[in-house]
């Protein structure tokens, strides 16, 4: 413990001597790396596949050795106390500091009950998250009005449903209602992103003071999160309140009674922490990924994969609405059969109850590709695979060195993998730069090499879930540290999805509007609206 918090904090600066990745002088590819980072990655990746070689890339936020495509099974194959996916998590937001006690990113507690409680529950919470995605979608989409159509922002509205719906899993009703609390909730995952960023691209001198002053913002956030969440764990540490077999704050509370008597987990204060670590690592993510879904499909305008799907492609005849348009009817198509096979309907033929659990979601492969396909488009994390170089106890060497004798890396440094690039591989993707929705359904020609995760051969049409990993998709990670949030994440990405074509009208203008890029962080434009419309009768 004490061997890790000696290491630098964050803003890594690898001292392995490998080529950069740009040609430029030192200081001014950090600079370039703020603006280029895509350029950045693909070419390094297309020179890997050339030189399997590693190369060293500086950024204003720290530096990385981006290790080449060859080495993913070395580097999946290094135990945590080597190569640490923690640390490099911690250290390239400054959790410690961002989270305002060091061990709530430290010392995960929050992370095995994700593994296991909540996907042990996915079955029985997938109604819940129906039910509080149709309520947000209806007040920030539809308002008072079914006949006119409305511009809506999409980042503002879909961070709310994304927000409202994680929280109803996570502390339950009526708080996942309550505007103050999302609103803060929103606050704190956003500013713990932002403020961490900002403190990595301080010198190791200031963060001390400085990162007191960043980090504000984030205290008044918790603060007037714990206004409301305190009350909550009083009462169920207190027996007030019955435990609930689908609420994440239950779990908690289950689990520390298993902890010592003395222990701070116990207390209504680190409690309501864990459920602010758990918010980050869900609405700023889900909320982003849900987003680039909906640009994609209301855009899409690319030819299927597969000469044989039934999407008929796009001639140079045709405009690009009626390709959109023709895209839009079959995953809307999907998204009512699914409602016609799981809704009992009163006498008037109207929806009078839908019953939503993992078997329904799981018959939905149309939507699953879409959204595996986005992901694959512009993964959250260009920058894949982040792990740290740990130090070792004495006598056991210091370092790692690389497979073949290709280099020693020191203790501090981290290395990782050219996501960006792998996803964008033309060997592995055809049409790698289009949003090809129907790639993963099985019957394209999506990944000609591809291989599962333990690297067996894949026949061409494999079909892909949104959730599961392999060694051509990145973006949940690979291997044991991949997202154990993923399946709740894929759930409600789709139920929102899923809503919105069934029951809503949308209009995007002429082109999709361009991704941003941050050094190596990819979003979709703040600003991105949608002209949209409550369907009258949506059967
Ligand atoms: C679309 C939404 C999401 C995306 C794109 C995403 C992506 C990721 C990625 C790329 C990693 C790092 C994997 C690695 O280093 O190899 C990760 C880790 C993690 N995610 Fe997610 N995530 C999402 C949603 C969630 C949700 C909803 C939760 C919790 C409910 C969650 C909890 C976690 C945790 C606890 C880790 C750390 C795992 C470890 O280090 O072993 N994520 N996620």
């Amino acid at each position: 413990w004490l061997n890790m918090q000696s290491l630098p904090a964050s803003r890594s600066k690898s001292n392995a001597k490998f080529p950069c990745t740009d040609s430029s002088w030192p200081f001014l590819h950090q600079w370039r790396s703020l603006t280029s980072s895509k350029s950045i990655l693909h070419d390094v990746y297309q020179k890997q596949l050339r030189d399997d070689q590693p190369y060293t890339l500086s950024g204003i936020f720290g530096d990385a050795v981006v290790l080449p495509p060859s080495m993913l099974p070395w580097l999946l194959a290094q135990p945590e106390h080597r190569l640490s996916a923690r640390w490099a998590q911690l250290d390239a937001l400054n959790t410690p500091l961002t989270f305002l006690r060091a061990d709530i990113g430290v010392n995960p507690v929050h992370e095995p009950l994700v593994r296991r409680n909540l996907m042990a529950h996915l079955d029985g919470i997938a109604g819940l998250l129906h039910e509080e995605v149709a309520l947000a979608l209806d007040d920030l989409w539809a308002g008072n009005s079914e006949e006119a159509w409305r511009e809506v922002n999409l980042d503002y509205t879909i961070r709310r449903v994304v927000a409202r719906a994680s929280n109803r899993i996570f502390v339950g009703l009526p708080l996942c209602r309550g505007n103050d609390y999302i609103e803060n909730c929103i606050s704190y995952s956003t500013r713990v992103s932002s403020c961490g960023l900002l403190i990595s691209s301080l010198p190791r001198c200031l963060k001390g003071t400085l990162g007191v002053v960043f980090t504000a913002p984030i205290r008044l956030a918790y603060s007037r999160c714990s206004n409301h969440l305190l009350p909550v764990f009083k009462a169920l540490l207190g027996g007030e309140a019955p435990a609930s077999p689908h609420l994440f704050s239950s779990w908690l509370v289950e689990n520390s009674a298993k902890l010592s008597e003395d222990s701070p987990e116990r207390t209504p204060d680190y409690l309501s922490r864990r459920i602010m670590a758990l918010n980050f690592a869900a609405i700023h993510t889900s909320t982003l990924t849900t987003i680039n879904l909906l640009l994609d499909i209301f855009s899409s305008q690319s030819a299927p994969a597969s000469p044989q799907s039934s999407v008929p492609s796009p001639s140079p005849s045709q405009d690009a609405a009626a390709a959109t348009e023709a895209v839009v009817r079959l995953l809307r198509d999907e998204a009512l059969t699914s409602r016609a096979r799981w809704a009992t309907n009163n006498r008037d033929g109207k929806v009078r109850d839908e019953v939503w659990s993992r078997a329904r979601l799981n018959q939905m492969p149309r939507l699953d590709s879409a959204l595996r396909e986005s992901m694959r488009l512009w993964g959250l994390v260009p920058k894949a695979l982040s792990r740290k170089v740990m130090p070792m106890p004495q006598g056991q060497g210091q370092g790692v060195l690389l497979p073949d004798g290709r280099g020693h890396l020191p203790p501090g440094t981290v290395v990782c993998l050219s996501g960006w690039g792998l996803h964008h591989d033309e060997a592995l993707y055809t049409r790698p730069f289009e949003f090809v929705w129907d790639r993963f359904v099985g019957g394209g020609s999506s990944s000609e090499s591809a291989g599962g995760e333990e690297g067996e051969a894949k026949p061409e049409t494999e079909a892909r879930a949104a959730a599961e990993t392999d060694r051509q998709f990145a973006a949940w990670g690979i291997g044991k540290h991949a997202c154990p949030g993923r399946f709740f994440a894929v759930d409600l990405i789709k139920i929102i999805a899923g809503k919105v074509l069934a029951d809503y009208e949308v209009k995007l203008g002429k082109q999709r509007p361009e991704n941003i890029w941050i050094e190596c962080n990819v979003a979709p434009p703040p600003s991105a609206t949608l002209l949209v419309r409550r369907r009258k009768d949506p059967v």
